[in-house]
């Protein structure tokens, strides 16, 4: 059995996550971290000054965060402190906190990090990234739609389109929304991000040239989608050498 812990476990995502640890005949669930105490699936939640308590009472071998940039990272650094492997997919992580947590990580414990953990979105990402291989002279726009309670903007899905973009049809420069005379469009990507209702995660890129539009689209219509590419990911990480790891590696897509 791989013992789990969940920070962020009384979230959106940690409860759906702990509903499907507790499901699995492979996984364990210890126990879950958070801003409160409580109860999690019959296990206890710590509040989250004691996790370095949580780790050594519990001993988890995989500690998930679904947490907030800031915690997130000083969640990894306790992993890192007690040897337990990581899968964060919390975003809105700033540059220097992913170095932060980047340096927490490297030759000490194995970690995923994902900005979206769902099986469709990943191959949404190679479909993306052949399209701008292909499309470099196309007007190319990205929109994404999240529910009315994200705090982090754009998503992180849109930040790892983004970047793929970059790498495919070479650099550019950003520009979130347009507004007043704004003249004639640059060689940009156009970012637009829209927030309201119980919208799970919806991401479109807009390949626009001369007499065609590709327009390439995933939407999520429940967190279990993600949910479920964490508990493969959980079972792919036990027993792995340190290091940082995405879900290209758990899908078998770098072999
Ligand atoms: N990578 C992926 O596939 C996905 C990533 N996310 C990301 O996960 C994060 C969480 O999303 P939600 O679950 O919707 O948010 P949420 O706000 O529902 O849950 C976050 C939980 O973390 C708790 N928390 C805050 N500080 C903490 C700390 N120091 N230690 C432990 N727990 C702490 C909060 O009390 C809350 O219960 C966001 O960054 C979101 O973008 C969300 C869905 C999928
Ligand atoms: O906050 C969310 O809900 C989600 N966040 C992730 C992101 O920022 O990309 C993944 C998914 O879109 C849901």
């Amino acid at each position: 059995m791989i013992k789990v812990g969940i920070c962020g476990a009384l979230g959106r995502m940690g409860t759906k996550i702990g509903g499907l640890v507790t499901e699995s005949p492979d996984l364990e669930l210890v126990g879950g971290i958070d801003l409160k105490t409580g109860s999690f699936y019959g296990t206890e939640v710590y509040e989250s000054s004691r996790i370095d308590e949580f780790l050594k009472e519990k001993k988890p071998d995989v500690l998930i965060d679904f947490t907030i940039a800031h915690a997130s990272v000083e969640n990894v650094k306790a992993a890192s402190r007690n040897g337990v492997a990581v899968l964060v997919g919390t975003t809105g992580l700033s540059d220097e906190q992913r170095k932060e947590m980047e340096e927490a990580i490297n030759g000490k414990i194995p970690a995923v990090i994902s900005s979206n953990f769902s099986l469709g979105v990943n191959i949404f990402w190679h479909l993306i990234r052949e399209a701008a291989k292909q499309l470099k002279d196309y007007d190319i726009e990205v929109i994404e739609a999240h529910h009315h309670f994200k705090k982090d903007a754009p998503s992180g899905t849109a930040k790892t389109i983004i970047n793929i973009i970059k790498e495919e049809a070479g650099d550019r420069e950003e520009i979130y929304g347009r507004e007043g005379m704004v003249g004639e469009r640059g060689n940009e990507i156009g970012v637009h991000v829209v927030r309201g209702g119980d919208i799970i995660g919806d991401h479109t890129v807009m390949f626009a040239g001369n007499d065609e539009v590709i327009e390439l689209t995933h939407r999520a219509y429940d967190r279990l989608v993600f949910a479920h590419g964490v508990i493969r990911s959980v079972s792919w990480i036990h027993q792995k050498p340190p290091g940082i790891y995405n879900m290209d590696d758990v899908l078998g897509f770098n072999n």
